[in-house]
């Protein structure tokens, strides 16, 4: 459906690392490749250009219906304004452009204009000084799904990283640990492993994926001696599921489980809590790993990394985690047209 449509990047923090990503990803494009352009203000990507290193110039579209053509010699932006804000120093004020930017982004994809969003990192903290209410891009999303949708309540949005030969999806995403035990029930983790399923088969091409759940405590809670969610709420959700036709594990030792993956005994793991799930795709694959939200009625990939100021500032980001990210919301689009 949405296979020739360009790819839609925010801009992110312009504080960040993402207008001199935008710039390398851009740069290192290939004729073959989706086009792709980012809802940025164009004086923020040039100011950026020198430290990107990139030669190249901007051109300015009024729809994403134009990237096709401008993409190949030139980087296509469409404008919205941002306050002027320097590489490495984060500006409050520029909250409400980074919002826009994320909102005409979805829009795109309802208008079936963007085959997706590609989302540069954002600083949670500077947005929520000037009210932002969601704990990420990914929550976000969700309720801009919603309002597009007209639904009385927003999806449940997943969040899946990919990379390192990982695919690791969250129960629970932005928790505090001390919440999480109590947001591990029956339900939560039928209905996440549903979505995660789905989402598998949807965007990657599998027909009938196998997914390990992580268990919660150390030795998935050595048959309750080390806590009693495995055997109350992970293990009777994955025997529903079973019943129901998913291949889906009991609930795994989290020291093993993505060594398990690693060997081809799984397609997906479910990390119970955001650094379970993280950690160990980031310490493999922080270069490389993308960031999917499943769920929504749109794709959506961002980099596994986040603002970086530092190196946006010192111009040593390195591209690749955005890269991979257009590259597999380009692949999603076309698993999902072949399907
Ligand atoms: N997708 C997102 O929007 C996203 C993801 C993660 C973190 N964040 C946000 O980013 C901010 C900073 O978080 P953090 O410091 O924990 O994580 P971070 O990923 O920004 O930084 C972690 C380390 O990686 C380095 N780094 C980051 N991006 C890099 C790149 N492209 N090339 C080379 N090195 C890179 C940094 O210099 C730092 O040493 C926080 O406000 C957080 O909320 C956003
Ligand atoms: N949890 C993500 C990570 O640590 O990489 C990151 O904060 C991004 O979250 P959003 O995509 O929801 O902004």
């Amino acid at each position: 459906m949405s296979d020739n449509l360009p790819l839609a990047v925010t801009m992110g923090d312009p504080a960040g690392v993402g207008p001199i990503l935008t710039w390398r990803a851009w740069h290192q494009r290939s004729t073959t490749q989706r086009p792709f352009f980012v809802i940025a203000s164009s004086d923020i990507l040039k100011n950026s250009q020198e430290l990107s290193g990139v030669d190249g110039n901007i051109q300015i579209i009024q729809t994403p219906a134009d990237a096709e053509k401008a993409f190949h010699t030139s980087l296509p932006v469409l404008e919205i304004e941002c306050p002027d804000t320097k590489t490495g120093q984060p500006n409050p004020e520029s909250a409400a452009a980074i919002i826009a930017s994320i909102e005409k982004a979805v829009e795109f994809t309802f208008e079936n204009k963007a085959a997706g969003v590609v989302t540069n990192p954002i600083n949670k903290a500077l947005l929520y000084k000037k009210g932002f209410k969601f704990p990420g891009h990914t929550e976000f999303l969700a309720e801009l799904a919603r309002q597009h949708t007209h639904m009385s309540k927003a999806p449940l949005p997943i969040m899946m990283l990919v990379g390192g030969g990982l695919r690791v999806a969250l129960a629970t995403i932005h928790e505090p640990l001390r919440k999480v035990p109590d947001l591990l029930t029956q339900s939560l983790i039928e209905e996440v492993s549903n979505i995660v399923h789905a989402g598998l088969v949807r965007n990657f091409g599998f027909s009938s994926p196998t997914i390990a759940l992580a268990g919660l405590n150390p030795h998935a809670g050595e048959e309750g001696s080390l806590g009693m969610e495995e055997i109350e709420q992970i293990n009777p959700a994955a025997a529903a599921l079973r019943q129901r036709g998913l291949q889906i594990s009991d609930a795994q030792p989290g020291d093993t489980v993505f060594h398990a993956m690693l060997e081809g005994q799984f397609d997906a793991v479910i990390a119970m809590y955001h650094d379970q799930g993280l950690a160990p795709l980031k310490s493999l694959d922080m270069w490389g790993g993308v960031n999917v939200t499943l769920g929504l009625p749109f794709i959506r990939t961002s980099p596994d990394h986040g603002t970086g100021y530092g190196v946006a500032a010192d111009g040593s980001a390195r591209p690749d985690s955005l890269i991979a990210a257009i590259n597999l919301a380009s692949d999603m689009a076309k698993a999902r047209a072949n399907a």
